[in-house]
């Protein structure tokens, strides 16, 4: 196995509007997230959430430590939600075994030296998408279930944002330091998600976009809400929204998201509404 991280710097509004497309796609997107037999980090400045992967196949990965997080080991000062978007799998947090079925989040506490990821079947492998922040308290690990989850029914089919919002770390479910992590799912034919927009300048965020099909994209708003961009985003890549920015996105086919803060608060509600006439 090998454990691969970039690093990305975090990026002023000023920049980031002078920036092409390829850029923009550097400093924003994931587009290699998961890779059989790895785990894959990005290494983020916002907040220092770092964002990764690991797909393991026929035999089990471990959590090494990356140089950016300056400890002995990966979990020393940080805690970690592993969603799993694959195959049904398990991870072994020090000795004890957590399964993981497909959209099970395990969240995995500060101070636990030991994590490996397996996969049930090579021929199915656990896809476990990866969002760590630091911590300064260990809370218990704990296995969160979508049927766990606070359901909030948002949108309307008219609008075409039609969609419940899944938060799996609420206040029922599981204690976390500054994690703050949910799956959003779409009735059919509704394509647009988090319009209207918000910003959160005290929380970070990253999406994963997944279940869509090879050929459709999510056109993923970003920037200010005044000096808008896009990255057109494919099956399970994912973008890195910097505080400042609306995080936003409309697909040209059906899709599910993983969205994850870390900042000042671990408040869902504590956003500010952008306004439709705000948009530029
Ligand atoms: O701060 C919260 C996040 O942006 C998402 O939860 C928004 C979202 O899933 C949606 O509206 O579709
Ligand atoms: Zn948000």
């Amino acid at each position: 196995m090998s454990t691969d991280f970039d690093i990305r710097f975090a990026i002023d509004p000023v920049s980031a509007s002078t920036m092409n497309t390829e850029e923009l796609r550097e400093n924003f997107l994931i587009d290699d997230l998961f890779s059989l037999g790895n785990v894959n980090w990005t290494y983020t400045h916002y907040d220092r959430m770092a964002v990764g992967s690991a797909m393991p196949g026929g035999s089990a990965l471990q959590l090494e430590v990356i140089k950016p997080t300056g400890t002995a080991n990966f979990l020393d000062r940080r805690e970690m939600i592993a969603a799993n978007i694959g195959g049904a799998g398990s991870i072994t947090v020090d000795g004890v075994e957590h399964a993981v079925g497909t959209k099970d989040m395990l969240y995995v506490g500060m101070g636990n030296k030991d994590v490996r990821f397996a996969s049930n079947s090579a021929d199915a492998p656990a896809k476990f998408y990866l969002v760590s922040a630091p911590a300064h308290v260990s809370h218990p690990t704990k296995l969160i279930r979508q049927g766990d989850a606070k359901r909030i029914d948002l949108g309307s089919k008219e609008a075409a944002n039609e969609r419940s919002i899944f938060q799996f770390v609420n206040a029922d479910s599981v204690k976390t330091c500054q994690l703050v992590v949910g799956l959003t799912s779409f009735a059919p034919g509704s394509v647009w998600n988090t319009m209207p927009a918000h910003v959160h300048d005290r929380r970070m965020e990253a999406y994963l976009y997944f279940e869509l099909d090879p050929d459709a994209v999510v056109v993923h708003l970003m920037g200010e809400p005044d000096e808008t961009r896009h990255l057109m985003v494919r099956n399970e890549q994912a973008i890195i929204s910097p505080p400042w920015s609306i995080h936003s996105g409309a697909g040209t086919g059906s899709y599910t998201f993983i969205w994850a803060m870390a900042g000042d608060n671990i408040d869902y509600t504590d956003v500010e509404k952008v306004g439709m006439d705000e948009l530029l």
